[in-house]
């Protein structure tokens, strides 16, 4: 039987705006608009994983601490994530070297691919400073059901510094996951959880939030992009594995805002 959780951020100090409060609160964030009609995304149940699809293996959850955040171009940020089944110590390490990491970048979440380990793990704590706040977990999460309102939100991303943009998203979500011990958990997210869940899941996807962001806001970044693909060009010697000049968008997605 999995167990419930239902998370609304209460604090957030860090974060200008927020207040104590037990209703979702993203609304209220200095960098969260409402949108003024409805999206046309009632509900969305993800495919569930294939049965026989293959598990991370000890070599896919190997890391070695201090970790250090993944930056865009890099393509792991695009690999794909293998589900977990093992649920030990390491896991546990892993998660907490995540945390200390996010903490220390001035993050509010991490996915494990942003730290180079290519597998289904995500940790957040939307008060963004160690003490503070509830520090989340969550390992093999699938979404079944976001909400039919949207809001836009200006988003950073610790794999692009310095870039903020806006952002449409459903403003609650509702997931079947897996806690560190591999118990199951359903979780239902309203405000700034919520958004950040949404930001890490599409990590667990290879999504970027520049994929999800409208024309226009993707233009606003574009300079900024370009910036960040050079300096990976510069510091590895290698041809950026993705370019902002050929992007023509993902046309795979489900877009909020377009
Ligand atoms: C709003 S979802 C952002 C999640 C993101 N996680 C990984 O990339 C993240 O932590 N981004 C940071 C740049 C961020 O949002 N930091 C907070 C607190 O400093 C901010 O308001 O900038
Ligand atoms: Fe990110």
């Amino acid at each position: 039987m999995a167990a419930r959780l239902h998370l609304h951020l209460r604090r957030c100090p860090r974060l200008r705006g927020f207040a104590s409060s037990s209703r979702p609160l993203l609304a209220t964030h200095p960098r969260a608009l409402p949108l003024p009609r409805m999206g046309s995304v009632s509900s969305v149940t993800t495919t569930p994983p294939a049965e026989d699809e293959d598990f991370a293996t000890a070599a896919d959850l190997q890391f070695d601490p201090p970790l250090t955040v993944v930056k865009y171009p890099d393509p792991i940020l695009r690999a794909r994530n293998k589900r977990i089944n093992t649920f030990d110590d390491g896991l546990r390490r892993l998660a907490d070297e995540m945390f200390d990491v996010m903490y220390k970048t001035d993050g509010i979440g991490l996915s494990a691919p942003q730290v180079g380990v290519n597998v289904q793990l995500m940790v957040f704590n939307p008060a963004g400073v160690k003490g503070e706040g509830e520090e989340i977990v969550l390992v093999n999460p699938v979404v079944y059901k976001l909400s039919k309102r949207l809001l836009v939100f200006e988003e950073g991303c610790l794999s692009f510094p310095g870039i903020y943009a806006n952002v449409v998203r459903p403003d609650n979500v509702k997931i079947d996951a897996q806690d560190v011990t591999g118990a199951k958990i359903k979780v239902k997210l309203s405000g700034l959880s919520a958004r950040v869940f949404q930001h890490e899941f599409d990590h667990l996807l290879g999504i970027l939030f520049f994929d999800r962001m409208s024309v226009d806001v993707l233009e606003s970044v574009r300079e900024g992009l370009k910036d960040l693909e050079n300096k990976y060009v510069e510091s590895t010697g290698l041809v950026s594995p993705e370019s902002i000049e050929n992007y023509k968008g993902r046309k795979d997605l489900i877009s909020f805002s377009r």
